[in-house]
């Protein structure tokens, strides 16, 4: 599905990343973990050609990306849901969804909010609120909404253009125990239903309950991947939070 080869990443004197490779396969839901400032963010951004690396490749069910641009990556299959939320509060939730569903038919945003085909793309909007969970809102501005509703509604954005793997920063960031446990089941249901995701996350109670294979980047380099459980009882992988976080592995 997604595989990224000897990839690595320099900004100026600092070396972000260095020659990590990895792969996911059709199905999988793979955590993405580190100690602050290992390079996963980077990764991510080199995956989706906001970075540019200084040596390696990514590919997508086996086409090379590297010479595409951002837009052009999700255009070929990669969903993204970052961190900081940025729906358009003008708009309902269903219409920040509506607006995403029509972007590939059109190519034009603002076109498809008038297009002939929206109810059939308000269905589909629709449906996918109902599977994260927010179809109640779908007529509220996001304005003044709950941070956990925000993040369910950046997945369906991110959703909207039926990506062939979704890449996640950090959704659970900001989310309390409730929330953080609410969106952490409906990842592992759209997971479940089929969607192949890579997540990136702080939150190693929620990323070990729900994901199949966990990598461990450590100061910019790959130091394990495997079975998620497995891979927590390796002692460089604890080493690795060490003096930071070992309190609060699981
Ligand atoms: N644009 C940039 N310019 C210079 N250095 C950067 C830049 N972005 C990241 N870095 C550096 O690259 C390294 C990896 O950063 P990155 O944000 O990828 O880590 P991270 O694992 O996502 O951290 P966190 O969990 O805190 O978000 C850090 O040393 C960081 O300071």
């Amino acid at each position: 599905m997604l595989r990224v080869d000897n990839i690595t990443v320099l900004f100026g004197g600092v070396t972000a990343l260095k020659d990590i490779s990895l792969h996911t396969d059709s199905g999988d839901f793979m955590g993405l973990i580190g100690p602050n400032g290992a390079g996963k963010t980077t990764l991510m951004r080199a995956i989706t050609g906001t970075v540019k690396p200084a040596e390696g490749s990514v590919y997508l069910q086996e086409k090379c990306l590297d010479h595409l641009a951002c837009h052009d990556r999700i255009r070929s299959g990669i969903g993204l849901s970052q961190q900081i939320v940025h729906p358009f509060t003008s708009m309902t939730v269903l219409e920040n969804v509506v607006l995403v569903a029509g972007y590939e038919r059109t190519k034009n945003p603002m076109r498809s909010i008038f297009s002939r085909t929206r109810k059939e793309e308000e269905e589909k909007a629709f449906e996918l609120l109902k599977l994260l969970n927010i179809d109640k809102i779908a007529g509220e501005k996001p304005t003044n909404l709950p941070l956990g509703y925000l993040k369910r509604l950046e997945v369906a954005r991110a959703l909207a253009l039926d990506p062939a793997i979704l890449l996640l920063d950090e959704p659970l960031a900001g989310l309390n125990q409730t929330e953080a446990r609410q969106l952490a089941d409906q990842l592992a249901e759209l997971n479940r239903l089929g969607q192949t995701i890579l997540l990136i996350e702080h939150n190693l109670g929620e990323v070990i309950r729900i994901c199949k294979t966990l990598a461990v980047i450590d100061n910019g380099t790959l130091i394990s991947i495997g079975q998620p459980e497995s891979v927590m009882n390796e002692p460089k992988v604890r080493k690795a939070y060490l003096g930071e976080e070992h309190h609060a592995l699981p």
